[in-house]
């Protein structure tokens, strides 16, 4: 009986299931959105009951839709966004609602270890990355002031991938992908370590923090409970899984230099591999990648398509309504209406900080030149290019550390709107190739239950067999040069807000 590999999701906005063969061919996939709360400023959080039932619900859609026999499914293995906290008491029930990634409530932390001289020389040697809101050891910080009950309660420290492995596994582990970009780990001897945790003011988080795995390690296998749940077979075999971030990469066939990888979702990552870690303060992160050669340098913030969802729930219900009604989704309608504009037409400018930013101090969003003739079409497009300058800000930060790439791939939900894609190439002034799969970190994960289970030798070895660039989108020259000029004045309107930011609006 042929035998297939399922891959697992859970970013910020959207929780994801696909089912594969041995050698990466989508076989089906299933989306569903799950709530994004936000129960006071600052943060951002959603019900773990509605996050489990959202996973059980995508893999019995992909279940269904595949039409195969569940106990084909060879392995399990998942991923998501990194950093916020999922937690847990010693019986596996949360203490919190789980926190996202995008929660900016422990700003005041961050600004106080910053100014603490042992961040340089003694944190930032062995996590080899910035310390920012969304990360755990915030947000710990955080539970240990304000809900110290909350922290004391709490038995197991997961992130959202580990805490779905776990629910379908009953076995709490971390996985160390995912584990390296918290500032929880000593990155550079890839373990837990005291001292950063003492640095931290969180020493009892030691004995919450679940036994590291690798990517590709056995993590447990598909429970009774679950797989009544899920529809999966009892005894299913769950690799460890990988950082959404990762995952990505590794499904846009990063194995070697030379390559940017952006993926626009909830986040703005941008990111390539290198052969020697970049421990630089000024850079958003250096973590371990899924290749043992290889460390992953990124440059990211909440700016990409966080921000469109949010303009969408708070201004489009109704067309939202009337789209799905028709059969459609909000974001072809989206897409629509930004193709029915052009770059040109319109000086509306947007800065997508509606979560914050991490390259402009106490920067928020805003619009800046609206006027009375501006159409909701226009607001659209300047939120889809306030997206993409984004990125490019981040992408001119990262190339500081390497060569020009010598190709880029795209991946995250944007890849859904051709109209987009079509815009990051404009802009980047280079051609895009894209990997032609519905869901990419999907697909990255799945590579770790192929290994896992013997299908290749190495994720090199899986990505190479696994990853096929389906198309490449070429730059528009006349809409690149218009890009060039309205990139500029958002770089030289960032500036001019900046002290006004600081000031406070
Ligand atoms: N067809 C589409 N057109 C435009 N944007 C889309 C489309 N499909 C998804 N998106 C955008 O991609 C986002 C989800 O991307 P994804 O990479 O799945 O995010 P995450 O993993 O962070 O949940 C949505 O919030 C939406 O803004
Ligand atoms: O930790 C992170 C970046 O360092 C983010 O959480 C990222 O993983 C989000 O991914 P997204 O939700 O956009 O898929």
């Amino acid at each position: 009986m042929e035998k297939f590999l399922m891959g697992i999701d859970n970013g910020g906005t959207l929780t994801k299931a696909a089912l594969y063969t041995i050698d990466g061919k989508e076989v089906a996939s299933a989306t569903r959105k799950t709530t994004m709360l936000m129960p006071e400023p600052y943060h951002t959080e959603r019900a773990m009951d509605e996050l489990w039932e959202a996973n059980c619900s995508v893999i019995q859609t992909v279940l269904a839709k595949a039409e195969i026999d569940a106990s084909q499914i060879a392995a399990i293995s998942l991923t998501g966004h990194g950093n916020g906290v999922y937690i847990t008491d010693q019986h596996g029930v949360p203490t919190y609602n789980g926190i996202i990634s995008t929660d900016s409530r422990a700003k005041a932390y961050i600004e106080s270890w910053y100014q603490d001289p042992a961040f340089e020389t003694e944190v930032l040697p062995k996590t080899m990355q910035s310390v920012w809101t969304g990360q755990p050891v915030a947000l710990l910080a955080w539970l240990k002031e304000k809900k110290r009950e909350v922290y004391d309660a709490t038995a197991f420290i997961f992130m959202v991938k580990d805490y779905v492995r776990f629910k379908l596994s009953g076995e709490a582990y971390l996985e160390i992908t995912d584990a390296s970009g918290t500032s929880l780990l000593n990155v550079r001897d890839r373990c837990y370590d005291a001292d950063l945790l003492a640095f931290f003011g969180i020493a009892e988080v030691m004995e919450k923090l679940p036994p590291l795995k690798e990517s590709t390690d056995v993590c447990g296998y598909v429970s009774k409970e679950a797989a009544e749940a899920t529809g999966l077979t009892v005894g299913t075999p769950i690799a460890g899984g990988i950082f959404d971030i990762s995952a990505s990469a590794v499904a846009s066939g990063l194995v070697e230099e030379g390559t940017l990888c952006i993926v626009a979702g909830t986040w703005s990552i941008n990111e390539f591999i290198t052969k020697k870690p970049v421990v630089d303060h000024a850079l958003f992160m250096t973590s371990i990648y899924c290749l043992p050669d290889y460390w992953l340098t990124t440059e990211a913030s909440p700016t990409s398509a966080s921000n469109l969802e949010w303009f969408i729930d708070q201004f489009m219900e109704l067309e939202k309504r009337e789209a799905e009604a028709g059969g459609r989704s909000v974001y072809e309608l989206c897409n629509e209406m930004v193709a029915q504009t052009t770059p040109e037409e319109s000086d509306l400018l947007f800065f997508p900080f509606l979560f914050g930013s991490n390259t402009v101090a106490h920067a928020n969003a805003g619009f800046i030149g609206m006027n009375s003739w501006h159409q909701k079409k226009h607001v659209v497009r300047a939120v889809y290019e306030g997206i993409v300058f984004s990125h490019l800000v981040h992408i001119e930060r990262l190339l500081r550390y390497g060569e020009k790439p010598k190709r880029c791939r795209i991946a995250g939900g944007v890849t859904k709107s051709a109209v987009w894609v079509q815009m990051f190439a404009d802009c980047l002034k280079l051609p895009i190739e894209i990997v032609e799969v519905n869901e990419h970190g999907t697909l990255g994960t799945a590579m770790c239950a192929a290994v896992m289970q013997g299908y290749y030798s190495s994720m090199k070895d899986a990505a190479e067999a696994m990853v096929q660039v389906g198309r490449t989108i070429v730059p528009n020259q006349e809409q690149s040069s218009i890009y060039a000029t309205k990139f500029q004045r958002y770089k030289d309107r960032l500036k001019q807000m900046e002290p006004i930011w600081k000031a406070g609006v």
